[in-house]
Formats: C-alpha cells, sequence, structure tokens
C-alpha cells in the first residue's frame, strides 16, 4: 500500500523543547489513524509538519510521494487545526464556496452539509452559530475540496454527544469511500469510534502503533506499587521502576503479582494499587529504564 504521508525519523524542537523525538511514521491510502496522547504529547506539531505549516529540524517528511511544503501537494488534503477562525460575517453556504473554489475538484455543498449535519445552517451567518455548530463547519471544510486525506487535529473538543457522532458520521462516509484519515484525540472513546490503527505518543516518542485491539488490551494494565530494599523475580511484569524507594510494576494481573510477592518472603511496606493513564502503560512498557529491581 501507498504511503500517503510519511515521517522519516523526525526530530522537531522549538528552542529548548524536544517537541518530537525520531518519530517514524507511514500513513497508508485508505487508512483510519487515530493519533492518541496527553496535552503535550507532540500530536499536533506532527500534524503541522505533514501539513506543511512547519518543518522538521531533522528527518524527513513526505505527503503524497512530495514535499509538504509544495502547495500543489497539499491540494490534495483537508485540514482541520485544533484552533480555527472563520469569518463571523460570511454564511456557511458563502464560506463553504468560498473554500472549494480554492481546488479543482470538490465535493457537492448540499452533500457536505448534509453529512456533517449542517444542511439546516446553510444561510446563517458565521457569528451565528454555537460553538459546536462553527467547530463542525471547520472540521466539514477539510473535505470540501476533495480530498485523498484529510488531517483532523482534536475535531471533537467541545461538541456535545450528538454533534461529535454527527461528526464521526462524516469521517466515517469519507473513509468508506476510501478517504484516508490521520486525526488527532485526547480520548481513547473517539480514536475507539473510528480508528482501527491507534498510534499512541508521549513525550516526543511513538509509544505503541497497534490495532485498536491491542491497544485497548494494554490499557487494562495496573500499577503495582511499594516500598522495598529488594524485589524477587515476579511473573507477568510488563515494565518496572524504581522511583523515591519505592518499586512500581506494571502488569495485567495484579491479583496474582501480589499473591507472589507474599509467597517470596521479601520485606516489602506501602502495598497500592491502581489504574495507569494509557500514557503511563505505555511508557512504563517501553521503558528502557528498567532500574535495578
Ligand atoms: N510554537 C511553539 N513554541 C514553543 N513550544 C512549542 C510550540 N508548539 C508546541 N510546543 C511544545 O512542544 C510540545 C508538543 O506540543 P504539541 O502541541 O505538539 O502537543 P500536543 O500533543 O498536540 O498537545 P495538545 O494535546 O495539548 O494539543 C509541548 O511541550 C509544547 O509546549
Amino acid at each position: 500500500m501507498t504511503a500517503l504521508a510519511r515521517a522519516i525519523e523526525v526530530t522537531r524542537r522549538y528552542g529548548e523543547v524536544l517537541a518530537l523525538d525520531r518519530v517514524s511514521l507511514d500513513i497508508r491510502a485508505g487508512e483510519l489513524v487515530g493519533l492518541l496522547g496527553p496535552n503535550g504529547a507532540g500530536k499536533s506539531t506532527l500534524i503541522n509538519l505533514f501539513v506543511g505549516l512547519r518543518r522538521p529540524t531533522s528527518g524527513t517528511v513526505e505527503l503524497l510521494g512530495g514535499s509538504p511544503q509544495n502547495p500543489v501537494t497539499r491540494r490534495g488534503i483537508g485540514v482541520t487545526p485544533q484552533e480555527t477562525g472563520l469569518p463571523e460575517s460570511l454564511r456557511v453556504g458563502e464560506i463553504v464556496g468560498f473554500v472549494s473554489a480554492h481546488f479543482p475538484e470538490h465535493t457537492d455543498k448540499g452533500e457536505l452539509l448534509d453529512r456533517f449535519g449542517l444542511s439546516d445552517l446553510v444561510k446563517r451567518q458565521i457569528g451565528g452559530l454555537s460553538g459546536g455548530q462553527k467547530r463542525r463547519l471547520a472540521v466539514a471544510l477539510a473535505f470540501a475540496g476533495k480530498p485523498r486525506m484529510v488531517f483532523l487535529d482534536e475535531p471533537t473538543t467541545g461538541l456535545d454527544v450528538e454533534a461529535r457522532r454527527s461528526l464521526w458520521d462524516g469521517v466515517r462516509a469519507f473513509h468508506d469511500e476510501g478517504g484516508t484519515v490521520l486525526l488527532t484525540s485526547h480520548y481513547l472513546e473517539e480514536i475507539e469510534a473510528l480508528a482501527e490503527r491507534v498510534v499512541v505518543v508521549g513525550q516526543g516518542r511513538v509509544l505503541a502503533d497497534d490495532t485498536m485491539r491491542a491497544v485497548r488490551d494494554m490499557v487494562g494494565v495496573r500499577r503495582v506499587s511499594f516500598a522495598a530494599e529488594v524485589v524477587p523475580e515476579l511473573p507477568g511484569v510488563l515494565g518496572s521502576e524504581r522511583e523515591d524507594g519505592r518499586i512500581n510494576l506494571v502488569t495485567t494481573d495484579p491479583d496474582r503479582l501480589v499473591v507472589e510477592l507474599v509467597r517470596s518472603g521479601a520485606p516489602f511496606s506501602g502495598l497500592e494499587i491502581r489504574p495507569t493513564t494509557l500514557e503511563e502503560a505505555f511508557l512504563a512498557i517501553t521503558s528502557k529504564e528498567t532500574a535495578d529491581v
């Protein structure tokens, strides 16, 4: 399958901040990929590199087989950034016409508005739309130029459940017709509803790149934490680290791990078991730093 967007060993710095650290990623034709990660993980930076808004500090970014800096290449994509500002005095129908006119081919206006639940608002001025309606319009505009690929950065932030579902339907319809999508989200639920492949990013690195099912299984991991000098070999430990005199073990089976810990007879205190966030789970599992436990 052809890669429509490609990052090869891409690093991006903003002064002292290392936003992306040697990221390699291929988005192939027809894929719907979810980019999941906490605030500051580097998701928007990656999207901005793919769509040519920024350049990498090192490494290579390719878009539709060419350079994202080339405006002709960019005609083949649609983008909704995290924040958008649309002219308040234009009507919904007018802005769709205006954006569409920039592309050699465009999606039928009625069909586009219908897809994103905006048909009743065609004559409404943008200034008179609710926040959720504006967001849906901003996302719909990414599809106006019959793109081969769309990039959606946090498309449903601020939307209520119904508006979110309507937007998801629009994205799915595009994908069902063969369109390629890369979207970012903080919400596992959103990625789960749409994407088959999920790329988890944290601290500028790709922590996991797998099917939704595999990532979901990883989310079930727990952190077993206690204070101890030495820890015996224990079963089912996916990752471990030592922090302030405590040992943190990541496992899918905390009950068994605790039973084996007690059985081992090794002294310990302050036992805690808690769920991990997605980022914690992946950072722990992929951490090179296994500490001397
Ligand atoms: N223009 C900039 N100048 C300085 N630092 C920046 C700039 N843009 C991003 N950063 C930093 O780069 C890192 C990655 O930011 P980025 O916006 O890509 O993350 P994100 O995963 O999209 O986060 P969010 O979910 O909050 O949007 C953060 O530490 C951020 O503060």
